[in-house]
């Protein structure tokens, strides 16, 4: 990634209505670790995280629906995001579905280490690679497709 050592990594957070309080445990439980993140959120989840953690650099992005998906997915496509948190709902159907799909598929096009369930999310916010894009300026396993 070419931002500056200094600059913190990015990171998103995305919880579909169903899982948004499990997001907001997940945020008021891993405060001080996300607070490592500069972070961008979908509307209504940054709404209900900065309710509850106001303290976190929280950007928030237009609901998901309107959109927010895929701004997101524009900051994977421009190399600005380096890790994405998204608490799927997979027993709702979704007006938005095509936007899902697309931002989980830059996700993977671009290889960023991407956690769909709380399981997943906590072992990434302890895992050596997002600490590392947290204080390190190159991470070849995220450039090699950034061309
Ligand atoms: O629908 C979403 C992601 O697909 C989440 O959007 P909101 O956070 O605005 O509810």
């Amino acid at each position: 990634m070419n931002a500056p050592s200094t600059e913190r990594a990015a990171l998103a957070l995305v919880a579909h209505d169903a899982k948004k309080g499990d997001m907001v445990e997940f945020a008021r439980r891993n405060r001080s670790k996300l607070s490592d993140y500069r972070l961008v959120a979908t509307g209504t989840t940054g709404g209900r995280i900065l309710e509850a953690c106001p303290d976190l650099d929280v950007t928030p992005l237009k609901s998901g629906p309107l959109g927010g998906d895929q701004q997101i997915g524009a900051m994977i496509a421009e190399g600005r995001l380096h890790g994405l948190i998204f608490f799927a709902d997979p027993l709702s159907p979704m007006p938005h579905d095509v936007d899902v799909k697309a931002l989980m598929r830059l996700a993977l096009v671009y290889d960023i280490p991407m956690a769909l369930n709380q399981a997943t999310a906590e072992i990434l916010l302890r895992s050596a690679r997002l600490q590392g894009l947290a204080t390190t300026s190159q991470t070849p396993e995220i450039t090699k497709f950034r061309q």
